[in-house]
This record gives structure tokens, C-alpha cells and sequence, in this order.
């Protein structure tokens, strides 16, 4: 049956393929986290428990979208690399930006009690998306280089900053001058010296952030288990999202997992 006289309408909704073979970087940024932290009384520089609420919402999203080969988290942001071969929703722009972002919002909902049991959400948090193709290996690299070495440099400075406001009684405005014009090796400097912290001691997870890639289950060496059926169901299993902490600026990383830029 022909549509109604209204039906035309639908006319104006322009198709809006992403360019195929191509790989697609997703990006998802809290919306005004510098406000949403302060009133969820988040620990600084670094709270733990957003970091892992995060981590768990980027799981989710990975458990929920094979094409996605790879997430990178830090601070308020995650990013997700799909697959270049990626037909996901037939590569429609706004629908995989809008489907996925707002599945990453809803798990970090969903999950807030687990990682604040005694902290209730005062707002629903928001996150702003965007995705970026790439048509290389190279710029591929060089973007999740780029957000890595944003989370060194960032983790560097606010580690330096709240170490003098939180341990050398200084104002927050006294500890921007002094460390208005620093390098990272004064940075390094002046935490060790002044508050005894080997910046390289400290925890990878704020220093390298988050890496998400799947992982075979590793299969038990010991001869009497699992049995042939139970290895094969193993084997037949897609591989788990694992959370490591790990440089993705260097080639190994990336020498060792050839399949998150193959495909
Ligand atoms: N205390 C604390 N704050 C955090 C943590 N992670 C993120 N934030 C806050 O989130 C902000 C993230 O930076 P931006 O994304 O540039 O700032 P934003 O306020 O979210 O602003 P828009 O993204 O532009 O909406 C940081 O500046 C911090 O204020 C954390 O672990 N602890
Ligand atoms: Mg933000």
C-alpha cells in the first residue's frame, strides 16, 4: 500500500554513509566533568573508582559491538577503534554515533552504584561523541599516541599540581605559578624533591591510562582438564575485552595484536 500523503517527508532524511574502508575512531568526552567530579566529591587528581566505572562502561560497549578492536581510556574520555571492514549498521553516521554513545552513557548509569555504593548520582552524566575516519595505519597510530601522551602530560601536571596544594599548603592559584612554565624532567624534579614521589612509581593506570583489546582465554596446561569438548567450546568462545595499562606508543604493542589493525 502506498504511504499516507505524509509520507514524503521522509525525503529529507539525507543518507549519511561513513567512507567504507576506512577505519573509524569513536571519541566519547564527559560533558562538563570539571562540574560533575566537584559535586561527586571525586578524589584528585585521580579517582579510582570513575577510572574503573568507565573502564566497565567501555566492556560493555565492546561485549556489545565486535567491530570495536580496540578502546583507550583516560580521564573523562574513551576512545574506540572499529574495524576497517566494519559494516556496522551499514556504516550510518549518525546512527552508530548516537547508538554507541548513548549505550557508553547508559552503562556508566547503570553501573554508578557499583563503583559509588555510598555516593547517589545527583544528575544523570553526559558524554558528547564524535567519530573520526582515518584512512591509514599511520594516522591510526598517531591518534592513540596523541591521546596517550595527553594522559602523560595531563598526569604529570595534575600530579605535580595537587601534590603542591594538597601536601605543600599551597593555594590552588599559587600552585598554577609555580608551576607556570615548568618541563616535564622539573615536574619529575620537583615531586621528588619535594614530596619524596617517584613519578615513575606511579600507579600505570593514571600514567597510561586505560588499553581495551580482546584476549583468548588462556588455555589450562594442566594435563587431566579441560577435556577435548571443553577446549573446543573454549576455543569456539569469543575472546574476552581484557584492561591492561600498557604503552601503545611504542611497536610492541601493536607488533604483538596484528589483528586490530588488519581487518
Ligand atoms: N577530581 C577528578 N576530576 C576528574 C577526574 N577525571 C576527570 N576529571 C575532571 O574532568 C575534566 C575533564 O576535562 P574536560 O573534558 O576538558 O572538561 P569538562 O569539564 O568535561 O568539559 P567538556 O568536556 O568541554 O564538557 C577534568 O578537567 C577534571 O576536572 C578524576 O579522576 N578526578
Ligand atoms: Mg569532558
Amino acid at each position: 500500500m502506498a504511504g499516507s500523503k505524509f509520507a514524503y517527508v521522509r525525503n529529507f532524511e539525507l543518507p549519511d554513509p561513513l567512507l567504507p574502508g576506512t577505519f573509524m575512531v569513536l571519541r566519547l568526552d564527559g560533558h562538563s566533568f570539571h562540574r560533575f567530579s566537584d559535586v561527586h566529591g571525586f578524589a584528585k587528581p585521580n579517582d579510582v573508582r570513575a577510572l574503573k566505572l568507565l573502564d566497565h562502561a567501555a566492556t560493555d560497549l565492546m561485549d556489545q559491538y565486535p567491530d570495536i578492536v580496540l578502546g583507550f581510556g583516560e580521564s573523562d574520555e574513551f576512545s574506540f577503534l572499529l574495524k576497517k571492514s566494519a559494516s556496522l549498521y551499514n556504516r550510518r553516521h549518525a546512527k552508530i554515533l548516537s547508538t554507541l554513545t548513548s549505550h557508553f552513557t547508559a552503562s556508566v548509569t547503570f553501573r554508578w552504584s557499583t563503583y559509588f555504593p555510598d555516593t547517589p548520582l545527583q544528575y544523570p552524566p553526559t558524554f558528547d561523541g564524535r567519530i573520526v575516519l582515518y584512512p591509514g595505519i599511520k594516522e591510526v597510530r598517531d591518534y592513540f599516541s596523541w591521546r596517550q601522551a595527553d594522559t602523560h602530560i595531563n598526569n604529570l601536571h595534575n600530579t605535580a599540581f595537587w601534590a603542591l596544594v594538597q601536601q605543600g599548603g599551597e593555594s590552588t592559584s599559587q600552585a598554577h605559578s609555580t608551576l607556570k612554565g615548568t618541563q616535564s624532567k622539573d615536574k619529575h624534579e620537583l615531586l621528588f624533591t619535594r614530596f619524596g614521589v617517584n613519578y615513575n612509581a606511579v600507579d600505570e593506570r593514571f600514567r597510561k591510562g586505560s588499553v581495551l583489546v580482546r584476549q583468548q582465554e588462556q588455555q589450562g596446561s594442566h594435563p587431566d582438564s579441560p577435556s577435548p569438548e571443553a577446549k573446543a567450546k573454549a576455543n569456539a568462545s569469543k575472546p574476552a575485552v581484557v584492561i591492561l595499562h600498557c604503552d601503545i606508543i611504542k611497536d610492541e604493542f601493536w607488533d604483538s595484536r596484528p589483528e586490530i589493525l588488519s581487518g
